[in-house]
């Protein structure tokens, strides 16, 4: 899936330089396609304002039915495309604009139906707000199940409540109020407004924090929530938003046709419709989801009309179509129309271009360390006092207790690691202090305040950050958008900021040259070799400016300069106060690194001191260093490794 790359955002950053572009084609150069998409959008948006004037009468009935699905598929576009959940319950958003509109419209028969068409748009977000409510732990084919089950129940509700709905009977629209010859007009004018402001809501949420955050949710949910970033107000306000304008447009639409009914309103087939055009257009984009509407629709109209030998148009047909169209996307064109044609253009520009792999990585220098601010002052000589403490931990996944009352804590300004051998416990202590698990008993410390029960953003909040054994950048997002993810408080108005801006820009790019990583800045995070990927995660961790620094296995699986690079990052941090907690296997480097260390084993700590004391504790040796470590040591440091002792 593809999303509109740092381009949507204002930045102040210096730009890298451009390629020449000699060696591009014609039609794929940037200003040929800036000057094309202007005019091919500007003939659209004329052809769709003046529609109403072919003298077709049902070339205006598709055109003013396609606007109500291209309303319905760019709010469908904000929880499919953006935030990645699979809803089939849009269309119904669109009957419950149509029967607040009709109902109102039948209790004050002397006001205009259209003056109640914002309220069927609130009315549609608050039902769309109580679904991401009940949805909320729910994800994959439960959550699509869970919108099939709304969609029926609505139409349920709607069937049932006879006195307000008037049942399967339906209601009756008073007819329009103005001069025969206005004809379509009002209503179209009435959607193309309302396809205007939901295509302006789309692209406003895109380049803000807030759909930020929803491409973080799409791309991996769990990490999303270890950065900062509150996942259930980011739904619930995506829901929202995503039905507000399909609601008004559903209000219109009533109007238009003059009946309401629960079969044509809640029909489980125009939500499969809706869900089609985004995927046809594009998920994700801004336009797709509006040109793949308007190119489903009119095969729609010609699939009712049409009819081959046997076959009669209408329903059959219609269900025959949607069918394999949805099979020939998904085997030939799985990314959608506008990404698709992206990719083409990107291959286009790229031929022969150098690009950046194999680049090396930009030196460290003491100008490139950006200055990290912590909350108290390194750490002093004498006893120092616990930053995190962990006091009686347990996790068990069945009968396995891979946490076992385990105990132990990380000074202030301290590089603590915490080994063992495979499988002791060691990233599910991770998982429990970050907040992605919970425990089945004991207590975690931040800073002398209990944080075990509280959600894994509100930890990030805190001032826990983590990094994964498997990095989980958000591989979709280009490297810049990664690092400016994280956030260490929640606000609503800051949800509104522009996603890449200011001051936090320039420090997302500071923190890039301090990895030396900064000339691939809008490469996508995916692209990046593992190396690579694990310093990104640093950069996006130093983003959140954590009191605490938890490392998974920092110099696991790659190359020995990057793990010196690795090493040298984290004395430099530690230098100005940050605190680290790490697990490794690399024993050199753990042990030219870190003072205090932490063994576990069996889920439980079995020993605790200083690296000289752990390499000669005999427990130590017999449930993880083993004796052939011991005969190693004796002879020179292996190469290849941490070749710098301990700094502290
Ligand atoms: N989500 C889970 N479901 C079931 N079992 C789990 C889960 N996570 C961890 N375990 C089990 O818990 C035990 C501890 O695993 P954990 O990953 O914490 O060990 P580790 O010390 O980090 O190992 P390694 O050094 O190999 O990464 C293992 O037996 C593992 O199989």
């Amino acid at each position: 899936m593809s999303i509109d790359k740092g381009s949507a955002y204002t930045t102040n950053l210096p730009t890298p330089p451009a390629a020449p572009t000699s060696a591009v084609p014609l039609w794929a150069r940037p200003r040929t396609i800036r000057i094309a998409t202007t005019i091919v959008l500007s003939a659209s948006a004329i052809v769709l304002l003046l529609f109403p004037l072919s003298p077709s009468r049902s070339a205006q009935n598709t055109v003013i039915i396609a606007l109500v699905f291209a309303i319905g598929a760019v709010g469908l576009n904000i929880v499919t495309g953006y935030t990645g959940y699979l809803s089939l319950s849009q269309f119904a958003f669109v009957g419950i604009g149509a029967y607040t509109v009709a109902i109102l419209a039948r209790a004050w028969p002397d006001v205009s139906p259209f003056a109640w068409v914002p309220i069927g748009g609130l009315l549609a977000a608050a039902m769309a707000c109580i679904l991401g409510l009940v949805t909320y732990r729910s994800r994959g084919p439960s959550f699509v199940i869970i919108t099939i089950a709304f969609l029926f129940l609505v139409q349920f509700i709607a069937i049932e409540w006879d006195e307000l709905t008037n049942g399967t009977a339906g209601i009756t629209m008073p007819l329009p109020d103005w001069p025969r010859e206005w004809g379509n007009w009002p209503f179209h004018l009435a959607l193309v407004v309302l396809l205007g402001l939901s295509l302006l809501m789309s692209w406003w949420i895109r380049r803000t924090k807030f759909g930020l955050g929803l491409i973080a949710i799409r791309e991996d949910e769990g990490k999303a929530g270890t950065v900062g970033v509150t996942a259930p107000v980011y739904k619930l306000l995506a829901f929202g938003a995503s039905a507000l304008f399909v609601g008004m447009a559903g209000g219109v639409y009533a109007y238009y046709l003059g009946f309401v009914d629960p079969v044509n309103m809640f029909s489980i087939l125009f939500s499969v419709q809706i869900v089609l055009s985004v995927i046809l257009g594009g998920r994700g984009t801004l336009f797709g989801p509006v040109l793949g509407a308007f190119l489903i629709e009119p095969l729609n109209t010609f699939a009712n009309n049409v009819s081959f030998g046997v076959i009669q148009g209408g329903g059959n047909l219609r269900l025959v179509m949607f069918g394999s169209l949805l099979l020939l996307l998904v085997v030939l064109l799985p990314e959608g129309i506008v990404p698709s044609l992206k990719a083409l253009v990107e291959r286009a520009r790229a031929k022969g271009r150098v690009g950046l792999s194999g680049a090396r990585l930009a030196p460290l220098s003491s100008s490139t360390t950006p200055a990290v601010t912590t909350e108290r002052a390194p750490a002093h000589p004498g006893p120092a006092r616990a930053l995190l403490e962990v006091r009686g931990l347990s996790k068990s996944f069945g009968g396995n207790h891979a946490v076992d009352d385990c105990t132990f804590t990380v000074p202030e300004g301290s590089i603590t690691a915490l080994i063992g051998p495979n499988g002791s416990g060691k990233t599910t202590v991770f998982n429990l202090v970050s907040g992605t698990l919970l425990a089945d008993r004991g207590e975690i410390l931040l800073d002398g305040e209990r944080v075990d029960r509280v959600a894994p953003w509100g930890r990030a909040h805190r001032g826990v950050g983590r990094t994964f054994q498997i990095t989980r950048l958000f591989r979709e997002m280009t490297v810049l958008e990664n690092i400016v993810t994280p956030l260490r408080s929640f606000s609503i108005p800051r949800l509104g900021v522009p996603a890449v801006s200011g001051a936090e820009a320039s420090r997302a790019m500071e923190l890039l040259d301090f990895v030396g990583l900064a000339a691939y800045r809008d490469v996508r995070a995916g692209s990046l070799s593992y190396g690579q990927q694990k310093l990104i995660e640093l950069a996006q961790v130093l983003m959140l400016d954590p009191k605490l620094i938890m490392l998974d296995e920092p110099a696991g699986g790659i190359n020995p300069t990057l793990i010196e690079r690795m090493g040298d990052l984290i004395r430099d941090l530690n230098r100005q106060g940050k605190t680290f907690l790490l697990v490794e296997h690399n024993m050199p480097f753990v042990l030219g690194l870190c003072d205090p260390i932490r063994v576990l084993a069996k889920g439980h700590v079995i020993a605790e001191g200083d690296p000289d004391r752990i390499q000669k504790d005999p427990a130590v040796i017999d449930a993880y260093l083993g004796d052939d470590y011991l005969l190693e040591r004796k002879p020179a440091p292996a190469a290849g490794l941490v070749t710098e002792g301990s700094t502290r």
